[in-house]
């Protein structure tokens, strides 16, 4: 499991850490962890020419004390500080003394004369951006965002401490201007910012340095460094609200990795029968839209489940396509018994729709709400359900469910996906380039998929992921379980089937994605 912790998170952790520890020992080991990242990019440090980007806190004090190592190593290092009487004394001093120089940003607010430090950073071989960190507050100052703008037009390598400068480490949020980098070095955990979009793509490649910080994290974290959790994620208390009451005992965001979608994964024993490894009845598609019941179908077929009934229009289609299909043309009601349901891809707008989207909300096993019926589900209805209700919709989706213009999900998305969970009391799963699965219990860490890839972008791709969760939560995981296993499966599958891949395709890779999982 991968965990991101949010700021105050951290700050204890550091805290806690720091009393254990000499004067300055945690910002050492963070930035040799940092210079070792920058020799490796450089590849011959000896004679490349660095250039740091320094603010007035501790950001920039790592920079400098790297910075201060890669002089040593024969590098010519250039610090360009935001705020020269502010910026941090024992960095400055070990720069100076390994052969640094300094100069003054245009825009720092100071007296003297600032350099021209457009040449400088358009020649640098490396910019390494310490203009702050985890202490950033709204969208980059003007100074700030002058270096930015150079960095960018320069077109030069670019290392992010910590995190990109300008970008919200505790959201993922972008207000504004940030420095792109080409890879961010972070320091004792992640931070939602870096597993989150938009500020996701600022981060380039994530490296993590274990600073020795996962003891002190809720949870004795031990997988900070990317580890050896046991993949529970169950901490539950309190949840980091922004109330300023402390910080939260569980971490923010969790991402799944392979090990962990292993273990969730079912597995069928000598004992199974259909019945034990789950049934799942889709009802999607319309004569509009067969195709979004072969699609749907498709999905849970490889979902692992048992069996799969279909109850729809689609009937005569479906079974073409796959005769293992229990269909039956009647509205839901009379399919059959089934462990749980997904329903609306592809349905349409008509009554029976609309019937069949009712019929399912009113079942008490659980439920998977896509497409279509996320439009024609009663909201009250959805409240109101006993069972697990899964719901799925991309940005659109969400942004008409939540009230608000799409832009606003897709620059706020975990704040809408927890929004939207909280509002529904179901687990959502927003869709998009890194998919958010928020439980409606706050405090439970939103779980962040990174397997899927903008190909998946496709039509039809959603309706396999549909299928495939509802086989999941059939074959009995629990409704985020069911949700963050199956966005990682056929993000992997999307990833195995050719480029560019079609929803038929990705639904064909997802055995080989469940096999790469599994064995
Ligand atoms: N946690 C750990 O375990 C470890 C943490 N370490 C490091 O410490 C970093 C945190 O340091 P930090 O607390 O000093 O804050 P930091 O990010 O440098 O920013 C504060 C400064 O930025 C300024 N500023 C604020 N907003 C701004 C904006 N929008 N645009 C421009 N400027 C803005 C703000 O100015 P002020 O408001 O005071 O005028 C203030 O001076 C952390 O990210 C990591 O790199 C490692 O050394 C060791 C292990
Ligand atoms: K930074």
């Amino acid at each position: 499991m991968r965990t991101g912790y949010g700021v105050e998170t951290v700050r204890a952790a550091e805290r806690a850490l720091m009393a254990r520890l000499p004067e300055g020992a945690l910002m050492q080991r963070a930035a040799a962890g940092l210079a070792a990242a920058c020799n490796g990019l450089l590849g011959r440090t000896y004679g490349a020419r660095v250039v740091l980007l320094v603010g007035s806190g501790d950001n920039g004090g790592d920079a400098l004390y790297a910075g201060a190592r890669l002089a040593r190593r024969g590098a010519g290092v250039t610090a360009v500080l935001l705020a020269p009487e502010r910026a941090h004394e024992g960095g400055l001093t070990a720069l100076r003394a390994a052969g640094g120089r300094t100069v003054v940003a245009p825009g720092a607010v100071v007296e003297g004369v600032a350099e021209p430090v457009g040449g400088i950073i358009a020649r640098a071989d490396l910019v390494v951006d310490g203009i702050v960190g985890i202490g950033g507050k709204g969208g980059l100052r003007p100074a700030a965002v002058e270096l930015a703008d150079l960095v960018r037009e320069a077109g030069v390598p670019v290392v992010a401490v910590d995190l990109p400068s300008g970008v919200e480490a505790e959201t993922g949020e972008v207000a504004g201007v940030a420095v792109r980098a080409d890879a961010t070095v972070t320091f004792g955990t992640y931070k939602p910012g870096l597993l989150i979009d938009p500020a996701r793509e600022y981060a380039g490649a994530v490296r993590l340095i274990d600073i020795g910080l996962g003891p002190h994290l809720p949870g004795g974290a031990l997988d900070a460094a990317g580890t050896g959790s046991d993949g529970s994620g169950t901490g539950r208390g309190r949840s980091d609200d922004g109330s300023g009451k402390g910080p939260s005992p569980s971490p923010a965001v969790e991402a799944l990795q392979h090990g962990d979608v292993a273990r969730l994964l079912p597995r069928p024993d000598a004992e199974s029968d259909k019945y034990r490894r789950g049934v799942v009845g889709v009802v999607a598609g319309s004569a509009r839209y067969p195709g979004a019941a072969v699609l749907a179908v498709a999905g849970a077929l490889r979902s692992g489940a048992g069996a799969v009934r279909y109850a729809g229009p689609g009937a005569d289609t479906v079974i073409a396509r796959y005769p293992e299909t229990l269909v039956s043309a009647g509205p839901p009601r009379k399919a059959g018994r089934v462990q749980a349901w997904v329903v609306g891809p592809g349905l349409g707008d008509e009554q029976d729709a609309r019937q069949a989207v009712a019929e399912v909300l009113d079942s008490d096993v659980p439920l998977l709400v896509d497409a279509d019926g996320l439009r024609l589900m009663d909201l009250d209805a959805v409240r109101a359900r006993t069972a697990p209700t899964v719901l799925t919709p991309h940005a659109g989706e969400a942004s008409a469910l939540l009230g608000v213009p799409r832009e606003q999900v897709e620059g706020a998305r975990l704040a809408s996906v927890r929004d939207l969970a909280a509002r529904t009391a179901s687990t959502v799963l927003l869709k998009g380039s890194t998919t958010l699965v928020a439980d409606p219990d706050s405090s439970v860490p939103v779980r962040v998929n990174a397997t899927g890839t903008g190909w998946l972008a496709t039509a039809g791709t959603g309706d396999v992921l549909s299928g495939l969760i509802g086989g999941l939560l059939a074959a009995g995981l629990p409704a985020r379980d069911a949700a963050s296993a199956g966005a990682y499966v056929h993000g992997l599958a999307g990833r195995l089937a050719p480029d560019p891949p079609s929803a038929t395709n990705v639904a064909g890779a997802l055995r080989h994605a469940w096999h790469d999982i599994t064995t």
